[in-house]
């Protein structure tokens, strides 16, 4: 039985004229990976900032577990269970690792409580793949490492749910391909997970639905080999000559 976690009921946010999100509803449920695809400027980042409390909605709300989380200030948002990563890393450049992550602990979801903030901060480093760099500085780590630092502080906040922006673009195949397994096992430990990826095969290969955006509008929502064949879908990226070649299609970023 699927068992909805976060629902986005007729979500609508505007810059002035520009309906950046225009009427979008959807539904998150429980244990379960989302991926939000569309073109460049199409408004996944900023459903995503609705989302997690950090821009209120023009109209519209989004819920978690039934209480809205969207237009609460977004501390308030990832102590009720929602936290996001951001597309350009934002590590506190003057902590270390373990330091930054302790951060994310301290503003998060209160958790079951076993063992100290420190222990627990150490055994989520070693589950990302960071316990031998918890006192390098995040300048120090590579992008990748970086990458891992910031989805480890959004972890740190014991988030019922997990917003991902483009957290596998940018890495080299190796690296991309592992963090691929680390998405699915963070899933696994209990995670429900929306993506934004613009990497096909990640994104493809990820989730479990996938829901498309153009100029704002929901065009598509179903299972990834559906999406990849619907027109509205294909023309959202063929259709344009300026955009990242790379279409839904294309599972070999
Ligand atoms: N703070 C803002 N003020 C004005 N316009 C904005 C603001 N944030 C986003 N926009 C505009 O809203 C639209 C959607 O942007 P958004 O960043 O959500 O798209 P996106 O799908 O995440 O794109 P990308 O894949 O390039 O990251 C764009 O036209 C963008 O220029």
């Amino acid at each position: 039985m699927t068992t909805p976690i976060l629902v986005g009921e007729s979500v609508c946010k505007y810059f002035g004229g520009l309906k950046a999100v225009d009427d979008v509803s959807f539904t998150l449920n429980e244990g379960e990976i989302l991926g939000l695809i569309g073109p460049n400027g199409a408004g996944k980042t900023t459903l995503f900032s609705v989302a997690a409390g950090s821009t209120p909605a023009t109209k519209g709300r989004v819920l978690l577990e039934g209480k809205e989380v969207s237009g609460k200030v977004a501390h308030r948002s990832v102590h009720q269970g929602i936290c996001r990563t951001h597309q350009l890393v934002r590590p506190f450049a003057k902590l270390s690792v373990l330091e930054n992550v302790l951060v994310g602990h301290h503003y998060g979801r209160p958790g079951p409580g076993h063992g100290t903030p420190h222990e627990h901060a150490l055994r989520l480093l070693e589950f990302i793949g960071l316990g031998d760099r918890v006192d390098a500085l995040p300048g120090e780590l590579t992008l990748g490492g970086r990458k891992r630092l910031e989805v480890a502080r959004a972890l740190a906040t014991n988030p019922r749910v997990l917003l991902l922006d483009e957290v596998v673009a940018g890495l080299n195949p190796v690296e991309g391909q592992r963090f691929v397994d680390l998405i699915r096992k963070i899933r696994d430990r209990g995670t429900s997970i929306i993506m934004i990826e613009h990497v096909m095969h990640a994104v493809m290969g990820l989730s479990d639905r996938v829901m498309v955006l153009d100029h704002g509008r929901q065009i598509a929502e179903g299972l990834p080999e559906d999406v990849v064949r619907d027109p509205n879908v294909i023309e959202a990226y063929l259709g344009r000559d300026d955009e990242d070649p790379e279409t839904p299609e294309a599972h070999d970023a």
